[in-house]
């Protein structure tokens, strides 16, 4: 049966990344591939449309789709609409309303990048790590939120962190797996010396290792985490931990791959169904200038055809293009070592289908 995908350029250099991966979805639809598109807004862009962030249409669309491809969201002009009708809202919406609670991060170094990350080429030559972060709960979704003001006449900004016990195994489950599927190390990151939220993370993490007995489970607060993913980051094989700290952490492995333009996602439900994305932000400061590097989406559209569309043969192709235009020494900005010959985006995008 045909397999429907579901586009969200969104915002920023969304719609110029998501461009590039669509050239690609041609291709391999031209060469046999099974599957059709449909276009939709998400974040400002449906904002400005529907006035709203995730309208009806982008739901309808989503709700029927096998998978969905999206760029990002937000940018500095809707900073101050209403929260709830901002465009990070749309994007929190998406993630709850198809219950994508299990976003997974892998931080793989391309050989050809070591010099490109900021990181010493020895502490990071050979590194694959997979971060998986909650996504559907913590602090980025408890109630109560908001801004009030106190007896005295002073605001208050609160927000709640919440685990529900549920949540918390059903991630662990996914985490325990992955690591099964690798090298069969898991390392749960918490603050559990602080926090009641994680020490009950901690608590259930502890209890599902019993069922994998072939998983080394281990513990590290969040803050050393974030010294050791610096300090030693292939000591890691599998990071499991909530929505707020894996989002932070997302972005600070990313820079052992090179940049953050490296780093794919997938967001899966229960089902295998999912929204893949880069795990960076729309970049107000380059959109629009055709500079932004594609290739963490492209990695990203390689997961939508492993996950959701269980093409692993059409995932390696474009893996392997990937690779390929790395190898032939083809760079974005933000990878380009000193006197490189520096691609654009679309460039980028050229060079890929040719290696497709
Ligand atoms: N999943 C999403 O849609 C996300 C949306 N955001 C939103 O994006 C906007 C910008 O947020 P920032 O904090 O600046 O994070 P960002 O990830 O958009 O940008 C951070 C830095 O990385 C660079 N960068 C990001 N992607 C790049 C790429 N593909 N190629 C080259 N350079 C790249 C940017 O130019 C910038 O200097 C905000 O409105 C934020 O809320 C942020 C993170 C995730
Ligand atoms: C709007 C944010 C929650 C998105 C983000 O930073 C991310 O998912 O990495
Ligand atoms: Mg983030």
């Amino acid at each position: 049966m045909t397999q429907k995908i579901a586009i969200l350029p969104g915002d920023g250099i969304g719609p110029e990344i998501t461009a590039q991966a669509v050239r690609l979805l041609d291709k391999l639809i031209a060469q046999g591939l099974d599957a059709e598109y449909e276009y939709a807004p998400l974040g400002g862009a449906a904002y400005d449309q529907y006035g709203s962030p995730y309208p009806e249409a982008t739901q309808t669309l989503c709700r029927a789709a096998d998978a969905v491809l999206l760029g990002a969201v937000g940018g500095p002009q809707y900073d101050t609409l209403p929260r709830p009708v901002r465009p990070e809202r749309g994007l929190l919406a998406i993630r709850k309303d198809l219950n994508l609670f299990a976003n997974l991060r892998p931080a793989v170094l391309f050989p050809e990048l070591a010099d490109a990350s900021t990181l010493k080429p020895e502490v990071v030559a050979g590194l694959d790590i997979l971060i998986v972060r909650e996504l559907t709960g913590d602090i980025y979704f408890g109630e109560p939120r908001g801004i009030r003001t106190l007896d005295n006449g002073e605001r208050e900004g609160f927000n709640t962190m919440r685990y529900r016990e549920s949540e918390i195994r059903r991630i662990a489950k996914v985490s325990f797996e992955a690591a099964q599927r690798r090298n069969k190390k898991l390392c749960s990151v918490d603050k559990a010396n602080v926090l009641e939220t994680t020490e009950l993370w901690k608590e259930i993490f502890t209890e599902v290792s019993k069922d994998y007995p072939d998983v080394e489970l281990s513990h590290m607060y969040v803050d050393n985490a974030a010294m050791q993913l610096v300090r030693a980051p292939k000591q890691f094989d599998v990071i499991a931990t909530g929505n707020i700290f894996g989002d932070i952490l997302s972005d600070q492995a990313s820079m052992l791959t090179g940049s953050i333009g490296m780093l794919p996602s997938a967001s899966l439900d229960e089902n295998g169904k999912g929204l893949y994305e880069p795990s960076h932000g729309s970049a107000p400061d380059i959109a629009g200038q055709n500079k932004a590097n594609p290739l963490a989406t492209v990695l990203s559209l390689a997961m939508l055809l492993r996950y959701s569309l269980k093409d692993e043969a059409r995932a390696a192709q474009v893996e392997n293009a990937v690779q390929k235009v790395l190898q032939q020494g083809f760079r974005t900005a933000d990878i380009a070592e000193a006197g490189a010959k520096v691609l654009s985006c679309s460039q980028m995008g050229d060079a890929l289908l040719d290696a497709l």
